[in-house]
């Protein structure tokens, strides 16, 4: 956007009942790896002090476009536009396709075009990310389901509201909007009080989850709040009880969208009123600093498969990365290790691994680079390690095993670990020198979500040997032990 479209949107933002404080911040193009366009503080602005406010009305969801109540709502219903983003994402096509005659118009001119994230990479890009979590979860297949499943035939079913125009209404617009909402909507939920469909003078929605981030500023708003962190994927959604609402809660928020991140830098956040949502310094800004809010910290992966960027900070160890990075390891790595290194039958397992997930276990496990071994890891490795004596006493209790990290487990763990370091096609040292040379950005991000996940798991590798060097003459010992006592305990009841 350039200097006459920020012009035309701010026009428009105050023109619709928007307002800013022109004083304290504008809008301006930082260098890309902080962010492009955002916020910059025009003179020092002190913690606590309202940047920016939106009414609600402002905001862009199903609650805000008129377009499921133009097409029906029953009949938005019966189509499941109601469930996941395909409606929002219908209300953002149709709203583009109205031009001048939205009421987002300009807003919507403000909105990207073009991503760097891995939905729109090239085979041979995409292959980069081998190895890493971003991989299956791309969603690209079920935006393509929803969009074959819900929009078309609403297209086809409504063409006096949508016309013939496939330009707007394209699969590829499709994914254009879903991006837009993936890097740039926030969760506004509805204002409690509100009446059902969201009418008359109870004033539609509140911002985020109203728990731990609420801060109170003052009287007027004491219980603000933001969710900055673009929506979980659509499938964890459909898994949610009160889906439908919160499909509605998905919502554009202009003006605050246009504020980057980055780890550990907020200094801005959003918070909500009855009737207005509002961007609030929440530390003192000196005048040229950009005014930045959070994206929740989220690892590299998560940036990258959302944002489209990475956070690259030095690290204790000498390094640059993202202090939250994570490695994932899937349960069904440990259950084969286990396998393999005590020749275990299947059909033992298949009963302990139900239970496991019955008494909701995890079957993801993450490790972080505070080298925190995961207790639930720990626990199902000892799971799978007992005897079917002890198993059934375990399945009695209905507990599972404490989470001990002994040498029979990290020996699993560190064979599991072992075993996940080779799902990636190449090593630390190709990857740390490959990134000293020249790369399209899509392949140096890549590069840098993977060689962070190889150093964790590479430096719990490290962990896990000292702990099996230590622990090992000590278990020993304990071992001998307990059959001295069994040993004692069985003379005596003999
Ligand atoms: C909510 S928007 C922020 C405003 C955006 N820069 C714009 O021009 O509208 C999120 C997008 O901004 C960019 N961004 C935000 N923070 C960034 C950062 N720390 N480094 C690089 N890009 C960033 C990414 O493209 C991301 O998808």
């Amino acid at each position: 956007m350039d200097g006459e479209g920020t012009d035309r949107f701010l026009t428009w933002f105050q023109t619709r009942g928007g307002s800013y404080d022109a004083n304290s911040m504008g809008i301006t193009v930082f260098p890309p790896a902080e962010g492009g366009r955002g916020a910059i503080a025009l003179k020092d602005i002190p913690e606590g002090h309202l940047l920016f406010s939106i009414p609600r009305s402002l905001s862009l969801s199903t609650r805000t476009s008129t377009l499921p109540k133009v097409f029906g709502l029953a009949e938005w219903k019966q189509l499941e536009l109601h469930k996941g983003w395909a409606g929002l994402i219908l209300c953002m096509m149709w709203e583009a396709a109205r031009g001048k005659e939205s009421n987002w118009a300009e807003y919507l001119d403000t909105l990207p075009t073009a991503f760097d994230t891995p939905m729109f990479w090239t085979q041979s890009e995409l292959e980069e990310l081998a190895g890493t979590s971003i991989v299956g979860k791309l969603g690209k297949e079920d935006a393509e389901r929803d969009y074959e499943g819900k929009v078309r035939p609403a297209l086809k079913r409504r063409p006096d509201i949508f016309g013939q125009n496939d330009k707007f209404y394209s699969l590829e617009m499709y994914h254009t909007m879903g991006s837009r909402i993936l890097s740039r909507s926030f969760n506004v939920e509805k204002w409690e009080g509100d009446d059902e469909d969201g009418e008359g003078t109870s004033e539609l929605l509140t911002v985020g989850q109203p728990t731990d981030d609420a801060m109170d500023i003052d009287d007027a708003n004491p219980e603000g709040t933001h969710t900055v962190e673009a929506e979980t994927e659509e499938e964890d959604r459909e898994e949610e009880d009160d889906e439908e609402e919160d499909s509605s809660d998905v919502a554009m928020v202009p003006m605050a969208d246009m504020l980057n991140a980055r780890f550990g830098t907020e200094n801005a956040k959003l918070f909500y009123e009855k009737n207005d949502l509002m961007m609030i310094s929440t530390k003192p800004i000196k005048i040229g600093e950009q005014i930045w809010n959070t994206y929740g910290d989220l690892p590299n992966a998560e940036l990258l498969r959302r944002y489209g960027h990475v956070d690259l900070l030095p690290l204790p160890d000498g390094t640059t990365g993202n202090p939250s990075d994570l490695v994932e390891l899937s349960a069904e790595i440990i259950v084969g290790m286990v396998k393999e290194l005590h020749s275990q039958s299947s059909e033992g397992f298949v009963e302990r691994i139900d239970w496991w997930l019955e008494e909701g276990g995890d079957d993801v496990f993450e490790f972080d680079c505070e080298l925190d071994l995961p207790p639930a890891a720990l626990s199902l490795i000892r799971l799978l390690l007992l005897t079917d004596g002890e198993w059934n006493k375990v399945r009695e209790k209905g507990k599972p095993p404490k989470p001990k990290a002994d040498s029979d487990v990290l020996l699993v763990l560190e064979k599991a670990l072992n075993k996940r370091c080779k799902e990636y096609s190449s090593s630390i040292e190709d990857d740390e020198s490959r990134l000293q040379g020249e790369l399209t950005l899509n392949v140096r991000h890549a590069i840098v979500v993977r060689l962070s996940e190889k150093r964790i798991l590479q430096n719990t590798l490290n962990k896990i040997a000292t702990l099996l060097h230590n622990r090992k003459p000590q278990d020993n010992k304990r071992k001998a032990e307990a059959q001295s006592d069994s040993g004692t305990k069985k003379s005596k009841r003999k």
